[in-house]
């Protein structure tokens, strides 16, 4: 079996008796980008630092290319880790030059170090600003003179805390696409820290969902979007459409109609919880919708609340007449009825998900953003 890069195993932080990085573990191959994503304060910065080696975990194991670099009683020192990082608020030094930025934490003869710093600007296109100043520099110019700081001394491993928050929305795509170019080419193996679900879209291979210090859900980015874990995992990427509903003889009655809740007793609430895109619209003809089918179910009618045009999309705010519960649907381009005008929704069934009922946690995960 091909060794990880980096995997850390079990890693435990605890804060006044708290565990705030609490059993995770993950492996990282070369080459690959796994972001790290989840809500403000759910231990991501904790874990990098452990790994960087400026925090030492309570338990847990750290591994570089098949050798322990860190256990609660062995600990290799940061700088001989060969671990580059990159932080949202890493300066450069402002009275070293652009070269003497890129240099800084490079070995070897003069030559050597010169050619290293050319060829790392040349790559981030930043070659005719090798003799200027950091001050004399763009905001992201600068981040791309970071970059080459940090893969100068090529190594193995890149961590990156929220690297691209600090510039401008134009600016951040455009970079991070030139960045993660430049950590393939060097086969780097990047553990990305962010609370931006598109930007884990964007750039990783593999994206670990943590909340509350521990990864609830692992996978490429395609798996946690469509197969997601729970209800706060939906909300994380997403506006969720959230439905109530009892359980009776393992289905769940909804103004959609049934929906199979399988192996959940009776008398027991679930959460049918689906995306605004995967909400149907439909107008109403002389008091009748559409008629029901396998992959949509039954319609259900609905009053417009308000509608919002969001720039690619219209979202469209719905009361449904069943049990007065709000849902939102997106629909492409410009679509705004009046209010209270009747329409008739159905739900891609196929993107439904069941999940048992949780209380207000939800929401405190970004739900109805
Ligand atoms: N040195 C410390 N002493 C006490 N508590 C700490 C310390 N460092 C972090 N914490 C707590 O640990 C938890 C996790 O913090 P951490 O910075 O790892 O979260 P995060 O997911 O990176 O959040 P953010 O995205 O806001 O940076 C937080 O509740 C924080 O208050």
């Amino acid at each position: 079996m091909p060794v990880p890069r980096l995997e850390i195993r079990n890693l435990v932080r605890l804060f006044d008796g708290r565990r705030v990085v609490d059993e995770v573990s993950l492996r990282i191959m070369p080459g690959q980008v796994t972001c790290l994503l989840g809500p403000s304060g759910c231990g991501k910065s904790t874990t990098l630092r452990m790994i960087a080696g400026v925090e030492m975990q309570d338990s847990g194991e750290i591994w570089v290319d098949g050798k322990l670099v860190c256990d609660t009683v062995f600990r290799v020192p940061p700088e001989r880790r060969q671990i580059g990082l990159m932080f949202q608020d890493f300066a450069l030094f402002p009275h070293l030059s652009v070269a003497g930025n890129v240099a800084y934490g490079l070995k070897g003869s003069k030559d050597e170090k010169r050619a290293r710093v050319a060829e790392l600007l040349e790559r981030v296109d930043l070659l005719r600003f090798i003799d200027g100043y950091p001050h004399q520099l763009s905001g992201g110019e600068q981040q791309r003179v970071a970059l080459a700081r940090a893969l100068a001394p090529r190594p193995r491993i890149m961590l990156m805390d929220e690297p691209f928050s600090g510039l401008d929305n134009r600016l951040r795509d455009g970079i991070r696409d030139e960045t993660l170019s430049l950590l393939k080419e060097e086969d780097t193996a990047v553990l990305l820290v962010t609370h931006e679900p598109d930007e884990a879209m964007r750039m990783a291979d593999e994206i670990a969902l943590m909340r509350d210090g521990r990864i609830v859900q692992q996978g490429a980015p395609y798996n946690v979007y469509t197969r997601p874990v729970d209800r706060a995992a939906v909300a994380f990427f997403s506006d969720a459409n959230v439905l109530r509903a009892q359980v009776n003889g393992a289905l769940a009655q909804t103004p959609f109609g049934q929906f199979l809740a399988p192996g959940v007793p009776d008398r027991t609430d679930v959460d049918i919880v689906f995306r605004p895109q995967h909400v149907k619209i439909d107008f109403d003809r002389n008091g009748q919708g559409p008629l029901p089918t396998p992959t949509d179910g039954v319609p259900a009618r609905a009053q417009v609340v308000r509608a919002r045009f969001m720039g690619h999309e219209s979202l469209v705010e719905f009361r449904v007449d069943y049990d007065g519960s709000i849902l939102k649907a997106t629909v492409p381009n410009v679509f705004l009825p009046a209010a209270g005008t009747v329409m008739w929704l159905t739900v891609r069934r196929d993107r439904c998900f069941v999940f048992p009922a949780t209380s207000g946690k939800a929401a405190a995960f970004g739900e109805g953003r």
